[in-house]
């Protein structure tokens, strides 16, 4: 991949999470400062309870840092308002989810509409065509009038990463998305979220599996709120 055309996606300087708890205040981040180039496929990593989740709700948007900033694409998410932040997330970041979350009312290929009528990004006319485009894109096309039940795992996770896709986000995240699918399905998945990243998508991923860490351009590994290691990987 081209290095020389990536310019940072996330930056996170001195980033502080805490919580309060009976004893006074407990951070689940501590003073991180962090960048994620462009085009990239990164996987964060890290033992339960190291921080992992607060790592990616805080580049998501979903919580704000104690202390710190958070510039996602050059926009100071952590100073957006709740109102702002909502519109911002829809258009910016694709969010995949270990169990899928699909609406089990609604066709694959309603679903994978519904951002766009969410977020008004495309015009009515083109959602239906759009969301078809991404569905065979991402392999299954053919599955697009049925409903989520009567699709296996990894058919449902590539239905979530079309819907993840719909409003054409730079930046897509995912937490533990092969961790309730088997190996095979998982290699095609992390296959996948490898060619969104050489098509121009920031790609994060959360995950546990040791094997599929050559997928990974940089592993960020996490330890009691502390980045450890966030060595490149050689492929
Ligand atoms: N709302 C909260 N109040 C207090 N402590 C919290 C809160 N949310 C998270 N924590 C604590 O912060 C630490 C980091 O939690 P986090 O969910 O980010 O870990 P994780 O690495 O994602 O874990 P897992 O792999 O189990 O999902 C944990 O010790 C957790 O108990």
């Amino acid at each position: 991949m081209d290095h020389q055309q990536s310019k940072p996606l996330i930056e996170l300087s001195q980033v502080t999470k805490s919580y309060p708890v009976a004893s006074g205040s407990f951070s689940a981040l501590k003073n991180i400062t962090l960048k994620i180039d462009s085009r990239q496929l990164i996987s964060i990593t890290g033992k339960s309870g190291s921080g992992k989740s607060t790592l990616l709700n805080l580049i998501t948007g979903i919580d704000r840092p104690t202390e710190g900033s958070v510039i996602i694409n050059g926009v100071r998410v952590d100073k957006l308002s709740e109102f702002e932040l909502a519109s911002w997330r829809g258009k910016n970041v694709g969010v995949v989810f270990q169990f899928f979350q699909l609406l089990p009312t609604l066709t694959i290929l309603e679903n994978v509409m519904l951002p766009m009528d969410f977020c008004n990004t495309y015009p009515k006319k083109d959602r239906r065509e759009r969301a078809l485009a991404l569905l065979q894109m991402v392999g299954i096309g053919e599955q697009a009038e049925k409903f989520p039940s009567t699709l296996s795992g990894g058919q449902q996770q590539r239905v979530a990463i079309a819907r993840a896709l719909a409003n054409d986000p730079p930046l897509i995240v995912a937490d533990e998305p092969t961790g309730n699918l088997d190996s095979q399905t998982a290699t095609a998945i992390f296959e996948l979220f490898a060619k969104l990243a050489t098509s121009g998508k920031t790609v994060v991923v959360v995950t546990h599996e040791r094997e599929f860490s050559s997928y990974f351009e940089s592993t960020i590994n996490i330890a009691d709120g502390v980045i450890v290691k966030a060595a490149a990987v050689q492929v």
